[in-house]
């Protein structure tokens, strides 16, 4: 199979997504086509509260679409009556929040939050889990942080950080980051650039959601933009 017939990591046809609230339906996510595919970096701009977020969501199956068809590679992500989307398998999808501390376990030290999915397949030990520990937040511009700190004891743009790190060591086929450089400055901005581009060119499929447009245009293959109330497509 060449390149060019690979199916995309994901796609979506045409998804749609409402919510009843008590002044009545809104349809964040109206008609939005796109597809991204091994080591593509799709962005998504758009202003406050045209969906950004709920796509994202979408996106990484954790929420089901209400119209229109998501799929992962070339399955339907959400089989009929299921409650759970279907991943090709686990660890598929890496999603990094506005706020960290929803995928950072507040009682683990850094370095285990870190390398966590390296123990899956077996225990490398802890001397040799905190040395690739540290190596990733060199990487990142974080050399300087104790690797036994709790994310409680950490700043919030170093959450950031840890959690993109804790995505990129799982080596997922599919990240969806949600204003990964919101909390960043300039210098830090261009290290996660550095390493999602890394990942990307290893074959890591990303989608990015970014206020900063010049951040995203450096970065992103594609660039989605997203207004309040119309259909959109990418990809
Ligand atoms: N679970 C929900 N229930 C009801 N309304 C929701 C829900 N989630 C999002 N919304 C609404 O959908 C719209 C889009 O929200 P979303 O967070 O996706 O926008 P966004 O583009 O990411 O915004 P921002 O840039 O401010 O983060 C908003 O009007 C929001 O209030």
């Amino acid at each position: 199979m060449n390149a060019t017939a690979e199916p995309a990591v994901v796609s979506a046809d045409s998804i749609t997504r409402r919510y009843r609230t008590t002044h009545g339906d809104i349809t964040p996510v109206h008609e939005v086509s796109l597809a991204v595919r091994r080591g593509e970096i799709l962005g998504i701009r758009g202003p406050s509260g045209s969906g950004k977020s709920t796509l994202l969501r979408l996106l990484a199956g954790m929420e089901r679409p209400d119209s229109g068809q998501l799929r992962y590679r070339d399955r339907a992500a959400w089989p009929a009556r299921s409650r759970t989307a279907r991943y090709p398998r686990a660890g598929y999808v890496m999603p990094i929040f506005q706020d960290p501390s929803a995928s950072l376990d507040p009682r683990w030290p850094i370095w285990r939050t870190l390398t966590e999915p390296l123990t899956a397949s077996g225990n490398p030990g802890r001397a040799a889990l905190r040395a690739t520990a540290r190596q990733w937040l060199d990487r990142a511009r974080l050399g300087h942080l104790d690797p036994t700190a709790r994310p409680g004891q950490i700043s919030g743009g170093q959450r950031q950080r840890v959690a993109l790190l804790r995505a990129l060591i799982a080596e997922p086929a599919l990240i969806v980051a949600d204003e990964p450089t919101a909390r960043q400055d300039v210098i830090t901005a261009a290290a996660m650039s550095e390493l999602l581009t890394n990942a990307s060119q290893s074959g890591t499929a990303i989608i990015v959601v970014s206020h900063d447009t010049t951040w995203l245009r450096g970065i992103a293959h594609h660039v989605l933009p997203l207004w309040i109330g119309s259909p959109n497509s990418a990809g």
